[in-house]
């Protein structure tokens, strides 16, 4: 937390072990309201069990996860999900793919904000509004990220930057909070990068989400991030902006390559 502000997300001495291996060693982390923070480092230095253990996918060893003041260090994926209104991306892209992207999307929609998974099977006069409601905002959300021309098209049959981009949109379907994305850009095509750098800062800027994204690419984080952190060997090595990590002679040596 900065200083007499809550932050969005305040993480203090996350620590996670397998076996001998500190994955990630007493690590402090907040994300202010409607920041893109960039978390970055080599293979292996713990940005994707720092993930798991912030959103309810491992358990930390020690230390605390807050979302907006409230402690969430327990709480599991799907409550942080739909209670809390963070989400996450994993490194393999995850959609239905025998299904259209138009019902990706409500799908998504319906996952995240019906109360329950059995009334996402309700026909009653209430859920069959509920669920017009979502289709329009799925219509906004498919125009936003260029999806337009496929979406009637099985998931399925896509590229491999669609279904990510798919993945993306349905993760804008609950309003959320926060959003964490885990190498978003990695084997997508460079027009799909501007198209997926272009969403996230569209849902920064008009939709409030603040966002915190695992990427590899340095004039990604760069052009999208106002601050990043890098960790190595699951310690946080640097953070400041773009700029000064880069400039940072630890980080040049242990991450850019001298
Ligand atoms: N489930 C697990 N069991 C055992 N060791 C693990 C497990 N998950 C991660 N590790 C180890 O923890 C360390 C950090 O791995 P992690 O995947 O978090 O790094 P990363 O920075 O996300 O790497 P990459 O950039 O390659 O995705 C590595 O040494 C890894 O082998």
């Amino acid at each position: 937390m900065t200083s007499g502000k809550v932050s969005v997300l305040d993480i203090k001495g996350l620590t996670k072990t397998y076996g001998a291996v500190t994955a990630v060693d007493n690590v402090d982390l907040h994300i202010d309201h409607g920041e893109i923070l960039g978390l970055i480092g080599p293979n292996g230095s713990g940005k994707s069990t720092f993930f798991d253990c912030s959103t309810g996918l491992a358990t930390p060893d020690s230390g605390s996860v807050s979302l907006e003041g409230s402690d969430i260090t327990n709480w599991s994926l799907n409550r942080i999900a739909r209670e809390g209104r963070m989400l996450r991306s994993f490194q393999k892209t995850v959609v239905f793919k025998k299904l259209d992207v138009e019902e990706n999307l409500v799908i998504a929609g319906q996952m995240f904000t019906f109360p329950s998974v059995l009334s996402t099977f309700s026909v009653g006069k209430r859920s069959r509004m509920r669920i017009e409601g979502l289709r329009k905002h799925a219509r906004e959300l498919i125009e936003l990220t260029g999806l337009g021309p496929v979406a009637h098209m099985a998931a399925g049959n896509l590229s491999g930057g669609q279904q990510k981009l798919i993945q993306f949109a349905s993760m804008l379907m609950p309003d959320p909070r926060l959003i964490m994305l885990d190498e978003p850009m990695a084997g997508i095509n460079p027009k799909l990068v501007e198209r997926v750098i272009d969403t996230i800062r569209y849902a920064n800027r008009e939709m409030g989400v603040s966002f915190l994204i695992i990427e590899h690419n340095i004039d990604v984080v760069t052009s999208l991030c106002s601050r990043a952190i890098v960790l190595d060997q699951g310690r946080k090595l640097c953070e400041g902006t773009p700029a000064e990590v880069i400039a940072n002679k630890q980080v040049r040596e242990a991450y850019l390559g001298g």
